[in-house]
């Protein structure tokens, strides 16, 4: 893992904004298409509002999130909202979406076809992970139902994830389909989360899932 430390949040965005750019880019060099991976909650907004006005030929980007949240488009918790209203916006309105929902009674329903649509575009060339204080990243939760399984080696790409105290199912992809991105990128803000993570290093991936996904890893933290 590489620790980078920015001034401030804004200096952070734009920054890792332009190095995310800068991967796809290079990706798009030798590749017809780019596949970038990104989370939702409250930590990438900033970084989205940089990156959807970054110039690189978005028509060959394919963007799915890293884990979703069973809830429809239009629901305040949806990370697709989120992509919706930062990300494709502007220059990168003209990249494509690869969801991770649709609507249906639980993501069990479903899933096979959205893993279909996630496995034709691997390996993610461009990965962007957010961490909760719990020591949670995408939708991989300590305590999570399916947490032994999103952890195995053999892991499907898509797991639906349930945890206690989270309102609604998820879905994540896994932590193998993860680790095997090409360039792979933590943000995280603030000295809780900063503590959170130094903890992580030290514990197992059942205890502190982000710790399953730390190798040669880029973080990106600003106070
Ligand atoms: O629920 C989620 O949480 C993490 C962290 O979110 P933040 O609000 O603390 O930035 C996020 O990375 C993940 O994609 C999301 O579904």
């Amino acid at each position: 893992m590489n620790f980078n430390e920015y001034l401030d949040e804004d200096m952070l965005s734009i920054q890792l904004a332009h190095r995310l750019a800068g991967a796809l880019n290079t990706a798009l060099e030798t590749q017809d298409r780019a596949f970038l991976v990104v989370p939702g909650g409250t930590t990438p907004g900033p970084v989205f509002d940089i990156l959807c006005a970054t110039r690189l030929d978005w028509s060959r980007v394919d963007v799915a999130l890293s884990d979703e949240r069973w809830r429809p488009e239009e629901h305040i918790r949806s990370n697709t909202k989120l992509l919706r209203e930062r990300l494709f916006v502007e220059r990168a309105a003209k990249a494509t979406h690869v969801p991770l929902y649709r609507r249906a009674e639980t993501p069990e329903e479903v899933i096979d076809d959205l893993a279909a649509g996630i496995e034709a575009r691997l390996p993610i060339d461009v990965l962007l992970l957010g961490m909760g204080t719990d020591m949670h990243t995408a939708s991989l939760f300590p305590g999570g139902d399916r947490i032994e399984e999103a952890l195995s080696r053999d892991a499907p790409v898509l797991v639906p994830m349930r945890a206690e105290g989270e309102p609604e199912p998820r879905v994540t992809m896994s932590a193998r389909v993860l680790n095997d991105a090409m360039s792979k990128h933590l943000v995280i803000m603030g000295d809780a989360k900063r503590g959170a993570l130094d903890r992580a290093r030290s514990m197992t991936p059942l205890q502190a899932p982000v710790a399953a996904v730390l190798d040669d890893i880029e973080v990106h933290w600003a106070p």
